[in-house]
């Protein structure tokens, strides 16, 4: 191999190598497990102590993407003695489901679909009849991750599962941010907006949260269920009947008459019964953090380093690929400088005909390669975007990557990576040039982690 194609190889293994750093750096196993301590007659979790009576019982209840890894974490630090009180159930993806000692991990929908399922429901019922069978000498350890929202379906009454899907589908196809969609979802929901906590009749309850929503708001992450927020019917009807507008997508009529019934009745927020604790114990910035010293460690100068970055994902990826050439001419000859950013990006799909098949990574990748290509000169760079939880989008990939090699092929094959950018269609697009990342369910999910490297020697 020449030494300028071998050393462009190098800077894609260093971008996984950095990816990988990050998406370690909030390993829910490890941080859960770090965050409990065990004494005699008590245990403290992240520093919120519990006194333990003779007959006291632990219930570990959740939902989300980092559920097994943060179910297995707690297990494996309580040890013999306090695991004989626990009893647990956490809804997961299918994919995730594995025996664990005490908490049982419900397989609440399919990998891959981010909708609320049947399992989903029974799966909820079942958290919901344990943390209201608890008392106040009991203590309730609640896991919560990304993804949680639809793992933790309990429609309100009057409401079906598919009037929520429906509802999901329309708002995510048109691009509805995370804020929006989870404040319909919290109005519709009888767990989320604080309905757990409602429920729990344990003196203390204590959420463990891995964070996947920029700025970490605790109502929004998950639909925040151990949050008590009274909902916001009016809010939650005209975000629909924008998005219903956009799309044109019906709304279920089941839904109005639910909302417009709560947007006449005077909401009362009902004080939970149980003390609520809330820690966050991993988010985007720890993983762009980790990324960034990961990055430094071999040898890359930092340019810029930001993390709970928003914004539409195919301008991320333009943006990407703007500061690596900029960042190529500012670095002296031989040297190699990185761009690492975090974040969550959204993607407005195009009205197609045909199936597509993508995911915001994925389509941010894309976008940066069409900038790529039509850089006159260009170093070694390897520019890699993937969802910390490894699924981005519908797809089994976690995201894609590009370099000269991949530049090369594209030319090669002679595809036109616009072409696929304006119909979303960015999976089979890398999928032909084998630029996917796929690592299968990293149990964790902090949002995105992107890097982007460059330089070294001049291609001639
Ligand atoms: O609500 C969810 O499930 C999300 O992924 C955001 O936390």
């Amino acid at each position: 191999m020449p030494a300028a194609q071998r050393h462009a190889h190098d800077l894609r293994d260093d971008a996984l190598t950095i990816w990988r750093s990050g998406v370690e750096a909030v390993d829910s196993e490890r941080l859960v497990a770090r965050s409990i301590r065990t004494w005699k007659n008590g245990l403290s979790i992240n520093g919120t102590a519990w006194s333990a009576r003779p007959h006291s019982r632990i219930c570990v209840v959740g939902a989300g993407k980092a559920g097994a890894g943060m179910a297995a974490g707690l297990e494996a630090a309580v040890g013999p003695e306090w695991l004989s009180r626990i009893t647990g159930w956490v809804n997961v993806p299918e994919d995730c489901v594995r025996p664990l000692q005490k908490i049982h991990l419900h397989g609440a929908r399919p990998a891959g679909l981010n909708e609320p399922t049947a399992a989903g429901v029974t799966g909820t019922a079942r958290i919901l009849e344990l943390v209201s069978e608890l008392d106040p000498d009991d203590l309730c350890i609640v896991l919560i991750s990304g993804g949680g929202s639809a793992l933790l379906p309990a429609p309100l009454a009057g409401i079906t599962l598919e009037d929520k899907q429906q509802v999901t589908r329309c708002l995510m196809r048109g691009g509805a941010t995370i804020e929006e969609l989870n404040g319909v979802r919290r109005a519709l929901s009888q767990v989320k907006g604080g309905g757990l906590l409602r429920a729990c009749r344990a003196g203390l309850l204590v959420t463990l949260i891995f964070s996947d929503v920029i700025g970490d708001p605790l109502e929004t992450i998950a639909s925040g269920p151990t949050i008590n927020l009274p909902p916001d019917p009016k809010a939650a009807l005209a975000t629909l009947q924008r998005f219903a507008a956009v799309g044109g997508e019906a709304i279920p009529s089941r839904v109005i008459k639910a909302l417009e019934q709560m947007s006449q009745q005077q909401v009362k927020s009902t004080a939970p019964i149980c003390r609520a604790v809330q820690h966050v114990i991993g988010n985007n910035r720890v993983a762009v953090e980790a990324a960034a010293r990961s990055a430094q460690r071999l040898g890359y100068s930092l340019l810029e380093l930001k993390w709970d970055q928003p914004g539409e994902a195919a301008n991320a990826g333009r943006l990407l690929a703007a500061q690596l050439m900029r960042l190529q001419e500012q670095l002296a000859v031989g040297a190699k400088g990185c761009v690492i950013s975090g974040g969550e990006t959204t993607v407005q799909l195009a009205r197609t005909n045909g199936p597509q098949k993508g995911g915001r990574n994925q389509e941010l990748v894309l976008a940066a390669a069409v900038e790529m290509l039509a850089a006159e000169q260009l170093q070694p760079f390897a520019l890699l975007s993937g969802g910390t939880d490894g699924e981005d989008g519908p797809t089994d990939a976690a995201g894609a990557v590009i370099d000269l090699d991949v530049l090369q092929r594209i030319k090669q094959a002679q595809l036109d990576p616009q072409q696929f950018l304006s119909v979303n269609n960015s999976y089979p697009f890398f999928e032909q040039l084998d630029a996917l990342i796929k690592t299968g369910p990293t149990h964790t999910n902090v949002m995105d982690l992107r890097v982007g490297l460059i330089g070294g020697e001049a291609v001639p």
